[in-house]
């Protein structure tokens, strides 16, 4: 069974409180998914491996360590393209696959549109993002394709997931960690996370 990380970093829970806020404007919603993007980033890399690695210092060799395997981020569109940047912001050396995937609006059920993968992305440790696991159908989903096309190292990061949406990720990956910045209650009638915070790409980009 996966593990779920739930953050508690007191940076990453204040500011999921702001972004929360219906009252928070598109400009300040998008720094703010970029701000936890990043302190997240920096959790859900945490236990990278590494391999040892000879470097010759000014004043002698010695051997170091560097991360054992390469990353690929894959953001699910639209919403999770607001946290690509983060990622590439503490691993520059990423590649950047996309997925496009909107949920019907009468079924809630995914319908993919777009997905474009690293050639080598089976060589690559995969760290999926999106701000939101809802019913789960998107991440499973997108997961599905990412391990249609050989991966076996991929971990998702999440700003607000549902206890529904963990479920449906466990059984269906239970090889699939999950790093969320909040674990909400439950999951309304027409399938939007409570309390949640909205539509997160209609928020991300002033769509409403
Ligand atoms: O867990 P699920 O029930 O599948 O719901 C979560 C999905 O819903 C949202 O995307 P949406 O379909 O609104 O597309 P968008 O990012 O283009 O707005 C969100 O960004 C997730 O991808
Ligand atoms: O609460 C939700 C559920 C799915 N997608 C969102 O953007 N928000
Ligand atoms: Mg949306």
């Amino acid at each position: 069974m996966s593990k779920v990380h739930v953050m508690d970093h007191p940076l990453i829970v204040h500011k999921i409180t702001k972004l929360r806020d219906k009252d928070t404007p598109v400009k300040e919603f998008r720094e703010l998914v970029n701000e936890i993007a990043l302190l997240m980033g920096y959790e859900a890399t945490r236990d990278l491996k590494l391999v040892d690695k000879e470097v010759e210092t000014p004043i002698t060799k010695m051997v170091g360590k560097e991360i054992a395997k390469p990353i690929a981020v894959v953001p699910i569109l639209r919403a999770g393209l607001g946290m690509v940047d983060a990622i590439m912001n503490i691993v520059p050396s990423a590649k950047v696959g996309h997925i496009g995937l909107y949920r019907d609006h009468e079924t809630a059920q995914p319908v993919e549109y777009y997905c474009k993968l690293p050639v080598d992305v089976d060589k690559r440790e995969v760290i999926v993002v999106d701000p939101m696991l809802a019913t789960g159908g998107s991440s499973v989903a997108a997961i599905d394709f990412i391990k249609q096309r050989g991966a076996k190292d991929i971990r998702l990061m999440c700003i607000i997931a549902a206890p529904e949406g963990v479920e449906c990720m466990q059984k269906a990956h239970p090889d699939v960690d999950i790093y969320c910045g909040a674990l909400d209650e439950k999951l309304n009638e027409a399938k939007y996370i409570v309390p949640g915070l909205g539509d997160a790409g209609d928020r991300l980009f002033g769509t409403l």
